[in-house]
């Protein structure tokens, strides 16, 4: 029997959501684990960050926006083991106000989901409970 615990991956992802109610997601490229499924914006939490300045940092890199640390709202988590005996442990926020215009950085296909349709895609395994949370807390949010 292996006793041994499973390495942490800390990863912070972020819903940016539009004024319309919709939900920013993108699918994974060639060349990264698990590409082609989709995925809230993020990536591993590095050395000496915490989640929020690791998300701020992503949302800058993947896609060109800069949202202020303040503006990032605790949502819910991910806690889950990944291929390769890895645990994930994502926290994710909600993201309503951010300057600049979405650009994606790295060929990534975006698309804004209304939260209702995001069992419609293929999304991570780790993000689908993330996706019927939303579903459940923001759906109903008026479209404008
Ligand atoms: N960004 C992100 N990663 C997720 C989500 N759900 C999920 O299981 N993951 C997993 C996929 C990867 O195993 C890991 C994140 O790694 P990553 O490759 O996106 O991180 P990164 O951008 O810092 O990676 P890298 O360029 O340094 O390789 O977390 C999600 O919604 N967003």
């Amino acid at each position: 029997m292996n006793d041994s615990p499973p390495r942490l991956l800390l990863v912070a992802a972020c819903a940016l959501v539009d004024s319309g109610g919709r939900v920013l997601i993108a699918r994974r490229p060639d060349g990264k684990a698990q590409a082609g499924g989709w995925e809230f914006p993020g990536g591993k939490v590095e050395a000496g960050e915490s989640p929020e300045q690791a998300v701020v940092r992503e949302l800058r890199e993947e896609l060109g926006v800069e949202p202020c640390e303040q503006c990032l709202q605790p949502f819910a988590f991910a806690s889950t083991t990944l291929e390769g005996g890895r645990w994930l442990l994502m926290p994710l926020f909600v993201c309503r106000r951010w300057d600049g215009f979405v650009d994606p950085k790295e060929n990534q296909q975006i698309a804004w989901v209304r939260p209702e349709r995001l069992s419609d895609y293929a999304l991570l395994p780790a993000d689908r409970p993330l996706a019927a949370e939303l579903r459940d807390r923001l759906a109903g949010e008026k479209v404008s």
